[in-house]
């Protein structure tokens, strides 16, 4: 029945009441929702549940607890405790990691996208492959992360906060509508001069007020809420991916360039390497969690709004005019469709343009000082600025392309949707009414002024619910056409962080070595070394491997046994650290018969003791040639990798740390520095050739079986240097050294000497007994002394050379003298 001849009911306020009573309900549940606790500090350190009560904490309090970053499981599984700082408290996050399991699971999902798709992102088929994989496997797993896997996906977090979001949303609308037709009856009274039925009203207005202002403020609130979940969820899961241990290592692995770039190959590439992974997980996750949030409340909410809209006035409009409301949907839709540039793809190259402009940042932030001694300033400004305009240049062209765009769709949303609605409304005046049902006909009951007065409020009541209705319409339309390009740099975002997570998946693991027993040599059989990934243009496996360019070394067998120490030299750029990859697993070995033997790592101390160390020797611990500082405290330099916890758990004491700091000659570090918890940008603070001994110091402090010292005591001097070896060699560590410096070949046994010039050829050499060595060593000292006075000897010859020829001068000039006489 049309509602123009039936004035709309008022909201009866029992429903008021009940919706009053369920936003009530729904408030203290989200009380509820799990809180981050404060701990105390006590019951922290000693890794206790909980503490309830709010404690703060003084600076000093805060260093030590942040001393300790983790709590162990209590139960020994795989799952921490992180502690955050948060306004002079500590903050208890449980973590736990993503089983492997389930991302080796979920690794086929993950595809590989052909170019052409990663460089068109659009709404289609393959966006929605890609987006499905990510909520799927990521943002909403059927099974919770904590390793247990009981927890159903409905009891997840995020998806409460969809309930409670979607809830929000629906309520919205229907609030709307409540408040359309509570409109149109203020107004019917008002046409009435009914007084009372006015007060009424406006008092329900106020009352409406309420609610509909707390729910826009949820909706809010719940949007933010998603996004942060969302943002949290992908974030801790490409943390676990892209921060993998050996064999894997994609962290190090990611960063190579893809060759294979052609706009038109349709194959995925397998060498595919990414730039710019701090963009994709920072920024642009970010950007994409909040995407999609947005999107789902931007396209609920008008879709519901259009739904329940549409039925409701085409009640009132009839057959007619219900059709010509579909006609005016279709229009709009192939208009907007039609001027829509594709803003996917827009918004991917924004992306990209931010990372690179970020990273040229970050760089200049990293090497300051080297940037400081060139005076680069004005060299490094000109880059970033010119990174900075490519990205502006291309946001200002976004901008350009959105004027016609929106041009267009305020035109179409706004002014042709309400001509089209004063169309419609005319619909049922001015064609389907018959003045009788208008009410202008005479009858016998009643005074006639009151009838046709009833019927111009009835008119009234209606004409304002039903414009406020298609005036929402309206409004939904034009938000709706906003989520349709939302969507479409949701797709340009989705195709990004699909590919940040399928290059990650499909990085096939390095190949693990054989593993010899316990106290076996290191072994190389038959091993090309060849850098990753080079020549990949002509020819290369599926690892990567260039076979176009001939290997840095070939065919190289070697043999380390423990306590033969090997020195490996050769010229710059010849491949040595290259051979240190691939002996400590960084880089895969090519050739047929290639193989890489390592004894297995030691066993951890069965003992319950305290002072028992639970943590496995080591193999293999690299030092390599730039010397890396992590963030934390002093104490914290020594024992990299290992965090204060293994510290403390390994029953190592600092007392044993100052020994070691004393091995490698910085004792007075701790003092220096105001002790071992202090906290500094370590990079900066400590000199180069600091640095290097701290490199050193973790080699004592691990205690690996063997060590590759990557040139990491050049700027260490001699004698320093020769007792740093020795005592090395004392605790029983298997020395690889790589260096150029001649005197550092006393404390090895054996010398691989790589011939380079493209030649890929390679000596092995064993330099004798210690004795030998030393007698090698005397005989050296001795030659290079001779060869010091050498040097004298050639400058008297050429003063002896001066006075003969000066003598002979003389002598010759005297006999021409005599002749001319
Ligand atoms: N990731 C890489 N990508 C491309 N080329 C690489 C890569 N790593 C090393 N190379 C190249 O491999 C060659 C050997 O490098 P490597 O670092 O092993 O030299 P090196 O002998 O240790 O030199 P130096 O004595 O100068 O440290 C060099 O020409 C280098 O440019």
């Amino acid at each position: 029945m049309p509602v123009f001849s039936k004035p709309l009911k008022p909201p009866p306020p029992r429903s008021l009441t009940i919706a009053l009573i369920v936003l009530l309900i729904l408030r203290t549940r989200l009380l509820t929702l799990p809180k981050d606790a404060a701990v105390s500090l006590s019951g922290m350190l000693k890794g206790k549940g909980k503490g309830k009560e709010k404690q703060r904490f003084t600076k000093e309090d805060l260093a030590a607890v942040l001393q300790q970053v983790y709590l162990d499981d209590p139960k020994g599984g795989d799952g921490k405790t992180l502690l955050v700082p948060y306004r002079d408290q500590v903050v208890k996050v449980p973590i736990h990691p993503i089983p492997t399991s389930k991302l080796s699971n979920d690794a086929p999902h993950f595809p590989l996208l052909p170019p052409a798709t990663k460089n068109k992102p659009n709404i289609d088929i393959a966006f929605l492959k890609q987006l499905n994989a990510i909520l799927q496997r990521i943002a909403l797993p059927p099974h919770s992360w904590s390793g247990k896997g009981a927890s159903p996906w409905w009891r997840s977090k995020i998806m409460a906060v969809i309930g409670l979001h979607s809830t929000f949303l629906v309520l919205r609308t229907v609030l709307s509508i409540m408040v359309a037709r509570l409109d149109g009856r203020i107004v019917r009274d008002l046409v009435r001069a009914d007084g009372k039925g006015f007060m009424k009203g406006l008092g329900l207005w106020f009352l409406l007020a309420i609610p509909s202002t707390y729910t826009n403020s949820m909706i809010r609130h719940l949007q933010s809420s998603l996004a942060l979940t969302l943002r949290t969820r992908l974030t801790r899961y490409v943390h676990d991916l892209y921060l993998s241990a050996f064999p894997d290592l994609r962290y190090y692995r990611v960063t190579g360039s893809n060759n294979n770039t052609n706009e038109d190959d349709k194959k995925p590439s397998t060498s595919a390497g990414l730039e710019g992974v701090e963009q994709y997980i920072t920024a642009d996750v970010e950007a994409w969690s909040e995407a999609l949030a947005g999107l789902y409340g931007n396209l609920l909410k008008p879709t519901l709004d259009l739904l329940l809209f549409t039925s409701q006035l085409s009640r009132s409009l009839g057959v007619r005019g219900t059709i010509l409301l579909f006609a005016n949907y279709y229009a709009t839709v192939a208009i907007l469709r039609a001027v829509t540039p594709a803003f996917g793809r827009l918004a991917a190259v924004e992306a990209r343009l931010e990372g690179e402009y970020r990273r040229g940042m970050g760089r200049v932030g990293r090497e300051a000082e080297e940037v400081a001694f060139y005076d680069g300033g004005s060299r490094e400004r000109d880059i970033l600025t010119k990174a900075y305009l490519r990205l502006i240049k291309h946001v200002n062209s976004i901008y350009k392309i959105r004027i016609a765009y929106e041009w267009t769709e305020d035109y179409v949303i706004k002014y042709l949707w309400s001509a089209a609605g004063y169309a419609l409304i005319a619909v049922p005046i001015l064609f389907t009414r018959t003045k009788r049902s208008l009410g202008i006909q005479t009858g016998r009951e009643g005074r006639r002024e009151d009838r046709v007065n009833d019927a111009v409020a009835g008119r009234t009541e209606t004409y304002i619910s039903n414009r406020r209705l298609l005036l929402s319409l309206a409004d939904a339309g034009g938000r709706l056409m906003y989520a349709y390009k939302d969507l479409l740099e949701l797709a340009g975002l989705t195709t990004r962080i699909y590919t940040l997570v399928s290059t990650l998946h499909n990085l096939p693991p390095l190949p693990v070595p054989t593993i010899a027993d316990a106290d076996g040599a290191i072994e190389l059989r038959k091993v090309d070394v060849r850098i990753p990934g080079a020549g990949a243009g002509s020819s290369s496996d599926a690892d990567g491997h260039g076979h176009g360019e001939p290997p840095l070394v070939r065919d190289l067998n070697l043999v380390i046994k423990r306590g033969e120490h090997l020195m490996i030299t050769g010229s710059n750029g010849v491949g040595k650290t290259a051979v240190a990859r691939v002996l400590a697993g960084l880089w895969p070995t090519s050739g047929d018969d290639a193989e890489v033997v390592r004894p297995v790592d030691g066993v951890a101390s069965s003992s319950s003791s305290s002072s028992a160390n639970p943590f496995p020797q080591q193999t293999i611990f690299v030092v390599p040639q730039r010397a890396y500082m992590v963030t934390g405290s002093l104490l914290e330099q020594v024992i990299y990798p290992h965090s204060y916890a293994d510290f403390v758990r390994a029953g190592r004491t600092e007392e044993e740390l100052e020994g070691i700091l004393e091995s490698v000659f910085l004792k007075y570090l701790p003092e220096r520095e105001g002790g071992w918890k202090t906290r500094k940008e370590w990079r900066d603070v400590l000199s180069g050739g600091e640095k290097q001994r701290m490199g050193l110091a973790r080699v004592f402090y691990h205690r690996p079986k063997f060590a590759i010292l990557d040139e990491c005591t050049s700027a260490v001097s001699s004698d320093v240097e020769g007792r740093m070896y020795e005592a090395a060699k004392g605790l029983g560590i298997t020395l690889i050294t790589i260096s150029l410096r001649p005197s550092l070949m006393k404390y090895h046994t054996q010398l691989l000497t790589l011939s380079g010039e493209g030649s890929s050829r390679w000596t092995l050499t064993r330099m004798g007994s210690e004795k030998e060595r030393v007698g090698v060593d005397r005989e050296i000292a001795l030659l290079e002394k001779k060869l010091a006075d050498v040097q004298v000897w050639e400058e008297r010859v050429r003063e002896l050379e001066e006075l003969l020829s000066v003598r002979a001068e003389k002598k010759e000039g005297e006999r021409e003298g005599e002749a001319e006489r």
